[in-house]
Order: C-alpha cells, then sequence, then structure tokens
C-alpha cells in the first residue's frame, strides 16, 4: 500500500519531506525495522520511541509517523498522538478485518483466559471457525503463536486477525486486559461482544486506584459502540459483581447478564463441586439444563456462564453449547493436576491475585479429607500491594503454607518475600526462596491424601530472573520431585 494510501486513515496529520513509497509493513520497534516499514515513534512507559527514529532510517524504513519534531531525510508524518495513529492506520493497512468478524472481547480481573478458551471451543464445535488471542497466544486451527502480551501491540491485533481471516476464521475471541484497554491496544477493534469476568485487586501499579482500574474496563464496553446494521451486539456482565452496575451505563448495547447469587439471564443454582468436576443447574430463558463438567469449582462456573452466555447470542441452540462444555477437559496451567502416580494431589493453578488465590484454596477446601498445602509467591516489577494479601491468604487457608518466589524480574526475590511477609507476622509458615526448592520440600512432606497447590505460574513454561527467561515449569519440577521422592524411599 502507498504512503498516501495509508495516511487516508487519519483525521488530521502534517507531511514533511516529499514522497509517497510503497509501505511493506507496521513497525514500533527500531530494531525490527527492514526496508519499506512505516516506523511509528512511540512514547512508551520506558523510553521516547522517537530516540530511534535516526536508527529506523539506517534500517531502511520508509516513512516514519512522529508527533514530536525528528531529525531524518524521509518522509515525516506529524500527528498529535502516534499510538493512535497506529491503530488506524493498521485497521486500514490489513483491511479492517474485525468489522467482518464476529468479535468477542473479555475483560476482568480472573477469567480471561479460560473465558476464551471456552468461547472458542463452543463455537468451533458448532462449526464457526474462531481465532483467539490471549496470554498463552494467538491459537487458531491448532497452531500457537506466542506473544509478549495478554493483548498484543494493536498493529499485531489488526494483523493477526486479517490472517486468521484469510484462513477462514469467522469470530475471533480475545482477552482485552485492563492495561491495553487503556493504552488503546483495541482501538480501532469493532466488538460485537464485550465480556466482563469480575473485579479484584491487581494491576495497581499502573491504574494507581481500584475506581481507575475499573473505568479502565469499562472503555471495552464504551467501545461496543451502537448495534448497528443487522449486527448482533452485546455486554455480557456479571450481575454477582457490582462493577456491572457501572458497566450496565457505559454500554449502548443490549446487556446479558449471568451469575449465582443474584437473578441473571444465565443463571447456575444448585452447585456441586467435586474432586473431579462441577455440577450444576443452569437457569435461561424460562428452562432449566443440567450440566456436569470437568472443570473445578465455583469460579468455574462463572467463566462457563459467561461463555454460553456470550455464545448464545448468535443463536446456538443451548444443549449443544452445553455438550460442548461438557467435553472440554481443561485449560492448560488452570487448576491441572499432575499425576505422577503420588497418593497425594497436585494442583498447579494460574492464581496470581488475591481473589483467584482464595478462590482457589476454597474450592480445593470443598473436598479436601487431610491437609491443604499451598505454593506461592508474586511476581517482580509488578503491584506490590497484593503481596502481604496473598501471604495472608495463603496462610489463612492452607495447613502448610510455603512463600516462594513466581517470576522476580528485575526485584530483589528476598525483598519480595520481605513484602509478602509483612501479611503473616507472628503466624507460621515456611519461606525457601527458591521455586524449585520449595516444590521438592513440599513433595517430599506431602503425605497420603493430602493436597498441594503451586500457584501463580500456571501455563508459564519460563521463570524471569533479571531480564533473562529461564527454562522452568511447575508441572515438571512437580513430576521430577515426586519422582525422586519415589527413588529414595
Ligand atoms: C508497561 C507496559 O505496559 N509496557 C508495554 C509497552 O512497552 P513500553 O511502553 O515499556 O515500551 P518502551 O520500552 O518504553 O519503548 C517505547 C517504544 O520504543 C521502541 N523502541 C525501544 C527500544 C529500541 O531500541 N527501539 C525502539 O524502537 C519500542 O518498540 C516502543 O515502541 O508497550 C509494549 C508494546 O505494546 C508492550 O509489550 C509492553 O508490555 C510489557 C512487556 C508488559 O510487561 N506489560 C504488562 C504490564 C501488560 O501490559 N500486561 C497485560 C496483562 C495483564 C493481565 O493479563 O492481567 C497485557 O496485556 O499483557
Ligand atoms: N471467574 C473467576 N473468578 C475468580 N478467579 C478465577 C476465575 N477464573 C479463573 N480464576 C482463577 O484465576 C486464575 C487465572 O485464570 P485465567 O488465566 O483464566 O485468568 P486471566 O484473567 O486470563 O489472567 P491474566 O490476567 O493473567 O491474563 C485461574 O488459575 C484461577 O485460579
Ligand atoms: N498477566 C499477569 C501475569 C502474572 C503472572 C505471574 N506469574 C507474575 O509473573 O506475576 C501480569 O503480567 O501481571
Ligand atoms: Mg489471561
Amino acid at each position: 500500500m502507498k504512503l498516501a494510501d495509508c495516511l487516508r486513515a487519519l483525521a488530521s496529520f502534517k507531511q514533511e519531506g516529499m514522497g509517497n513509497p510503497e509501505i511493506n509493513d507496521l513497525i514500533i520497534d527500531s530494531r525490527l525495522v527492514k526496508p519499506g516499514a512505516l516506523f511509528f515513534c512511540i512514547k512508551g512507559h520506558h523510553v521516547d520511541g522517537h530516540r530511534f527514529a535516526v536508527q529506523a532510517e539506517k534500517n531502511g524504513a520508509a516513512a516514519i509517523i512522529a508527533q514530536n519534531r525528528i531529525d531524518v531525510s524521509i518522509p515525516v508524518i506529524y500527528v498529535s498522538d502516534t499510538h493512535r495513529a497506529l491503530a488506524m492506520v493498521a485497521d486500514h493497512y490489513y483491511g479492517h478485518p474485525s468489522h467482518s468478524l464476529h468479535m468477542i472481547g473479555v475483560t476482568g480481573t480472573n477469567g480471561k483466559t479460560t473465558i476464551t478458551y471456552l468461547v472458542q471451543s463452543i463455537q468451533e464445535a458448532a462449526g464457526m471457525n474462531t481465532g483467539l488471542i490471549g496470554t498463552m497466544g494467538m491459537r487458531y486451527k491448532n497452531e500457537l503463536i506466542p506473544v509478549a502480551n495478554t493483548t498484543p501491540e494493536v498493529h499485531l491485533i489488526h494483523k493477526n486477525l486479517a490472517e486468521m481471516k484469510a484462513r477462514g476464521a469467522v469470530s475471533a475471541v480475545m482477552e482485552t486486559s485492563s492495561n491495553a484497554l487503556y493504552d488503546g491496544r483495541v482501538h480501532g477493534c469493532d466488538f460485537n461482544i464485550g465480556i466482563f469476568t469480575n473485579l479484584t485487586e491487581d494491576h495497581l501499579d499502573l491504574h494507581g486506584t481500584m475506581k481507575d482500574y475499573m473505568y479502565a474496563k469499562s472503555l471495552l464496553f464504551s467501545q461496543l459502540g451502537n448495534s448497528y446494521g443487522g449486527q448482533k451486539k452485546a455486554a455480557v456482565l456479571n450481575a454477582d459483581d457490582p462493577a456491572s452496575d457501572v458497566y450496565r451505563h457505559m454500554t449502548a448495547v443490549p446487556v446479558i447478564s449471568y451469575g449465582i447469587n443474584k437473578a441473571a439471564d444465565f443463571h447456575a443454582a444448585s452447585i456441586q463441586i467435586k474432586p473431579a468436576g462441577t455440577d450444576f443447574i443452569l437457569e435461561t430463558g424460562g428452562e432449566t439444563y443440567p450440566v456436569s463438567m470437568k472443570l473445578i469449582g465455583k469460579f468455574s462456573v462463572y467463566n462457563v456462564l459467561a461463555a454460553l452466555a456470550a455464545c448464545s447470542v448468535r443463536g446456538l441452540a443451548i444443549t449443544e453449547m452445553i455438550r460442548a462444555v461438557e467435553q472440554i477437559k481443561g485449560v492448560s496451567g488452570r487448576f491441572e493436576p499432575v499425576d505422577a502416580g503420588q497418593n497425594f494431589t497436585v494442583i498447579v493453578d494460574y492464581s496470581h491475585t488475591p481473589d483467584s488465590l482464595e478462590n482457589a484454596l476454597d474450592t480445593i477446601r470443598e473436598f479436601a479429607k487431610k491437609r491443604v498445602i499451598a505454593i506461592v509467591g508474586c511476581g517482580g516489577d509488578r503491584e506490590r500491594g497484593k503481596r502481604p494479601l496473598m501471604a495472608k491468604i495463603a496462610v489463612d487457608k492452607s495447613d502448610l503454607a510455603i512463600l516462594t518466589s513466581d517470576n522476580p524480574r528485575t526485584e530483589d526475590p528476598e525483598a519480595i518475600l520481605r513484602e509478602m511477609e509483612h501479611g503473616v507476622k507472628g503466624r507460621s509458615y515456611k519461606k525457601i526462596v527458591d521455586r524449585r526448592e520449595a516444590i521438592q520440600f513440599a513433595m517430599r512432606h506431602a503425605e497420603s491424601g493430602d493436597i498441594v497447590l503451586i500457584a501463580g505460574k500456571g501455563h508459564e513454561d519460563y521463570q524471569i530472573i533479571g531480564t533473562t527467561k529461564h527454562h522452568f515449569d511447575d508441572r515438571e519440577e512437580a513430576q521430577s520431585a515426586i519422582l525422586e521422592r519415589n527413588n529414595i524411599k
């Protein structure tokens, strides 16, 4: 596409430097620029991308989009907001893929990844080819492309939606994190459905207050626009979470509610949690349907209700959707059992927030006959307020809490643990800084019938120490520690 054509997506701009070169890629990292790329200077959280304009030119950029003055000899297009320009140009450059895909966005503190997997499975079972974008990568037709962010940068979203569409997708389901919504990473995405899971403490390092965090999430619902041209649009809201009362007012499209405690369009009753699954009665449209699924816990019931409500908008039959849900074995790293023939239970779970940790431990209590052992850490370079809270929940709700490291990133692991320990002064717990040793300790000390929860890292197959990613997988670590224990015996 020619530069002038790319610029048709912008409301206002000023070009300096003559020329209308062919643009063959949209790039925001100067290190990735190849000849013919259009480079966008983005002011980041750490550095100002304008500093890399010269490097982008050296690497062959055909033109540059900037908001501050830069000194290069290729065409420069000045705009007031380069990030917004990136979103608008990318949407246009890739042919507005979100306009013709049935787009489902999922926001909320916990449950987003799980719901995207549920929606993809339900829709695919009904013959709707569905792409998925989220924490574990971009997944389409059993191919997984890893991503740096739960919600990738906006040009990558439009690019990948276009690729999914070209390969036959009719729908895409996407995690829209609060950071991404606030930073504009989904600008230009035309969503049909917005799903809200829940709002509990996390990411206050980025949003400051719970109120600002709540408003960041509301952007998904205001971005739904209006129902037009016969397109089916809806906001799917959790009736049991007070933030839904705010989001209801933020959207102009129909609202579908789901919940357990309050009356809702998709309501679950008679919930029975068992070690191998959960049963409940779905009440919707004046009918009742029994559901018997392999997913565990009350929180899983919420996720299923949200997915069913969202998929119902396209008119999928309830009984068929339930059949698809009942087939799902689980989502990688979410309440995932590790079985190496041991006589105790090991569960790896991605609970890395106070609320999800509490839910995971409460769920385990529902069927624990002996001790509950919890291995818990908190990520570095992330919100610090949740550290003492998570330590307290671990100690309050387990019989043996082992505090350890998660991804320390650039923080001192001992310092993170000291902040966690503020929440458990005078209480009894074990502290083992090295996560591998913590897992080995738990596997050695677990007795017949105990349940060990390894929380925080779920599907992650790495540990970030400093800025280096080392291979590390809680499931593998638990397996080998169990085998080692068996060999020693
Ligand atoms: C704090 C934060 O949100 N950072 C995101 C942000 O990066 P940044 O603002 O730090 O970028 P920067 O390093 O300041 O660089 C600014 C610009 O200069 C460019 N640059 C930089 C160096 C260079 O040599 N040349 C160059 O051109 C960069 O490519 C960039 O365009 O923009 C990047 C591109 O979109 C993101 O990958 C990055 O996410 C980082 C990896 C991150 O950890 N983000 C977390 C907080 C996050 O967003 N998490 C949510 C999940 C939350 C949840 O699921 O609960 C998510 O959606 O992933
Ligand atoms: N609806 C829910 N309510 C509360 N906790 C939940 C819910 N669903 C899942 N969880 C817990 O949160 C953990 C993470 O779940 P999931 O990965 O689906 O959430 P997420 O919102 O995608 O997280 P992230 O913000 O890291 O992308 C699970 O391992 C489980 O312990
Ligand atoms: N999406 C979350 C994941 C946290 C996972 C946990 N293992 C950690 O590293 O803190 C985040 O980026 O904050
Ligand atoms: Mg996720």
